[in-house]
C-alpha cells in the first residue's frame, strides 16, 4: 500500500493525530494509497518551516530561483510516464490523456514562470522635471496555494509555480480525492535543489486541513481552484484578515455555433469541448447553442460522434476513463434524471457502465429543455451537455448569459466582425473564437460572476503573489 505522507522542510512527515484517510483507484473501485489526514499541529509545523526558509529563499537571485523551477521542470519530463500512470490511478483520466496534456502541462508551468520572472519588466512612472516612481514588487511570504481532483498536477503546479518564482514559500493543500502526483513531486522537488521548507505539501480533507490553511494568520494569501460553494466559504473567511485570495471556480460554460461556421471544425472540436476528461475541467463547454438552420444537422453529427466514442479502462485507449469517484458518479447521474423529469430527451448515453466495479458513465447528450431548467443552470462537471436551438445574435447573447457563471465561452462563426461582437457581450473570462483550449500561458486566466475572483497566468499571477510598493524619489 502506498503511504501519502505530508512533506514539510523538505522532508515526508507523518501526520500528527496518526490517521490516514483512503486513496481510492476510481477505474477499479479499489483502495490504493492511505493518505495523511492533517492536523493543526501538522499546519503550525509547516508554518514555521515556511517562514524560516523565506529570508533565504526570497533574497536570492532570480536566475538562481528560475536555475531551480527549471531543473525542477527538467525533472517532471524525465518522470513523465510514472506521473502519468499515477495521475490516472488517482483520477481516472485515460493514461494517454495525462501523458499528452497533465504532465507535459506541469512541467510548461514551472517552464514558463521560470522563464517569465527573468523577462518580467518593472514599471516606472515618471513625474516630468519633478520625480520619478518605481515599483518594487516584493513576496508576500508564506502563501497557502489549495488545487482540485480534475487536473491534479496541472492545477497543483499553475499555483505553486508563480508563487514560487515570485520569492514566496508555499504551502500547499492538493485535492484529498488526488493527492498522488503531488506527493510524487516533493521527492523531485528535493532533487532539484529547492532549499528545504521553500515547498510544503499538507494534505487531507479540504473543510479541516484546507479551512485551518485559510484561517492561519501566517499565510498571507490563498490561491484557490475549485467548486463556486467553496470558493465562497474560502472568499469569506479570507476577508476576515483582508487575506489576498484568488479563485478559479466552476462554469457553466456556452458552445454558440453559427449556421456559417465551418461545420465539421465545430462538431469535431464541439466533441472534445464537451468530454474532455470525461467532461471534468472547468473550462468544458456544457451547454451547446446551435442557430435554428442547422440544428438538425448538426445535432445528427455531434450525436454519431459522440455515440462513437469509447469508454473503458484507462490504462488502454480510451477516449473518456472512469470519473473521479462514486460521489461524483452519483451527482452526475442525479443530474441527469432531473434533466429526464424535467422533460429533456437523452439522445447518447444517459447511464452508468457497469465495467471492474468502476465510476464509469456514458457520454450523454440532451435536448428539449430550456436555459433555465437545472441541468442548464448548474455546474454537473461531468460528460454530460444539453443541445438547445437559437434564433439569432440577440437571442443567443441573452441565453448564453443566462446562469450565475462566467467563465468561459466558445464562438463558432465564419464572420469575425459577429465573432468579435458577440464576444463582447458574453459575460465570461475567457472566449474562444473557432478554437477551444488553445492556451497561452501569458494571457489572463478566470472568471466573471460566481466563475470566480482574479486572474491567473502570466503578469497576473506574479502580481497576485507579490505586494507592488510604489517608491517616489525627488528628482
Ligand atoms: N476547477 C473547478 O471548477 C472545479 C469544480 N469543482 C466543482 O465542485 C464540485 C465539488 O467538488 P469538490 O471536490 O468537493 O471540490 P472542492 O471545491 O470542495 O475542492 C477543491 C479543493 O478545495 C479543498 N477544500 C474543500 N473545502 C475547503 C475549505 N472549506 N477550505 C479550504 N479548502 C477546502 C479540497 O480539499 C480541494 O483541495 C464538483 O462536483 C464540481 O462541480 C470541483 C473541482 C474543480
Ligand atoms: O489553465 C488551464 O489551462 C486550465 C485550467 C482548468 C481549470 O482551472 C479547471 O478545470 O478547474
Amino acid at each position: 500500500m502506498i503511504v501519502i505522507d505530508n512533506f514539510i522542510g523538505g522532508e515526508f512527515h507523518k501526520p500528527k493525530s496518526g490517521q490516514y484517510l483512503d486513496n481510492i483507484n476510481p477505474a477499479v473501485g479499489e483502495v490504493f494509497a492511505k493518505i495523511a489526514n492533517s492536523s493543526a499541529k501538522d499546519l503550525e509545523v509547516a508554518v514555521s518551516a515556511a517562514s524560516g526558509a523565506f529570508h533565504e529563499w526570497s533574497r536570492k537571485t532570480l536566475a538562481q530561483r528560475s536555475k531551480i523551477l527549471h531543473r525542477l521542470a527538467d525533472l517532471i519530463d524525465e518522470n513523465l510516464e510514472a506521473l502519468a500512470r499515477a495521475e490516472s490511478q488517482d483520477n481516472g483520466k485515460p493514461v494517454a490523456l495525462a501523458r499528452r496534456v497533465d504532465i507535459p502541462r506541469a512541467e510548461a508551468n514551472f517552464r514558463f514562470f521560470a522563464s517569465a520572472i527573468i523577462n518580467e519588466s518593472t514599471e516606472a512612472h515618471v513625474m516630468e522635471g519633478h520625480a520619478v516612481n518605481y515599483t518594487r514588487r516584493a513576496p508576500l511570504g508564506v502563501v497557502g496555494c489549495i488545487s482540485p481532483w480534475n487536473l491534479p498536477l496541472y492545477l497543483f503546479t499553475w499555483k505553486i509555480a508563480p508563487a514560487l518564482a515570485a520569492g514566496n514559500c508555499v504551502i500547499a493543500k492538493p485535492s484529498e480525492v488526488t493527492p498522488y502526483t503531488a506527493f510524487l513531486l516533493c521527492q523531485l522537488a528535493n532533487e532539484a535543489g529547492l532549499p528545504p521548507g521553500v515547498l510544503n505539501v499538507l494534505h487531507g480533507r479540504g473543510a479541516e486541513i484546507g479551512q485551518l490553511l485559510v484561517d492561519h494568520a501566517e499565510v498571507k494569501a490563498i490561491s484557490f481552484t475549485g467548486g463556486t460553494q467553496t470558493g465562497r466559504i474560502i472568499g469569506q473567511a479570507a476577508a476576515r484578515q483582508f487575506k489576498k485570495v484568488s479563485l478559479e471556480l466552476g462554469g457553466k460554460n456556452p458552445v454558440v455555433v453559427f449556421d456559417d461556421c465551418n461545420f465539421e471544425e465545430a462538431v469535431q472540436t464541439t466533441v472534445e469541448s464537451s468530454f474532455t476528461n470525461q467532461g471534468e475541467i472547468c473550462l468544458c463547454g456544457s451547454r451547446i447553442f446551435i442557430q435554428k438552420g442547422i440544428y438538425e444537422q448538426f445535432k445528427a453529427a455531434f450525436v454519431e460522434r459522440v455515440k462513437a466514442l469509447k469508454v473503458g479502462d484507462p490504462a488502454t485507449e480510451v477516449d473518456l476513463g472512469a470519473l473521479v469517484s462514486h460521489d461524483h458518479l452519483e451527482k452526475v447521474d442525479s443530474y441527469v434524471s432531473k434533466a429526464r423529469t424535467d422533460g429533456g430527451k437523452v439522445l447518447a448515453g444517459g447511464s452508468r457502465i457497469t465495467l471492474m466495479n468502476g465510476y464509469y458513465y456514458e457520454p450523454t447528450v440532451i435536448e428539449g429543455l430550456d436555459e433555465y431548467c437545472q441541468i442548464n443552470q448548474e455546474e454537473v462537471f461531468g460528460p454530460v451537455v444539453t443541445l438547445m436551438p437559437f434564433s439569432d445574435e440577440a437571442d443567443v447573447i441573452s441565453k448564453a448569459n443566462s446562469t450565475p457563471y462566467g467563465l468561459a465561452a466558445v464562438i463558432w462563426t465564419e464572420n469575425l466582425k459577429r465573432a468579435h461582437a458577440v464576444a463582447h457581450q458574453i459575460k465570461s473570462g475567457i472566449i474562444w473564437i473557432n478554437c477551444w483550449m488553445l492556451r497561452d500561458l501569458r494571457t489572463p486566466f478566470g472568471g466573471m460572476k460566481s466563475s470566480g475572483v482574479g486572474r491567473e497566468g502570466g503578469s497576473e499571477a506574479l502580481r497576485f503573489f507579490t505586494e507592488p510598493q510604489n517608491i517616489c524619489v525627488k528628482l
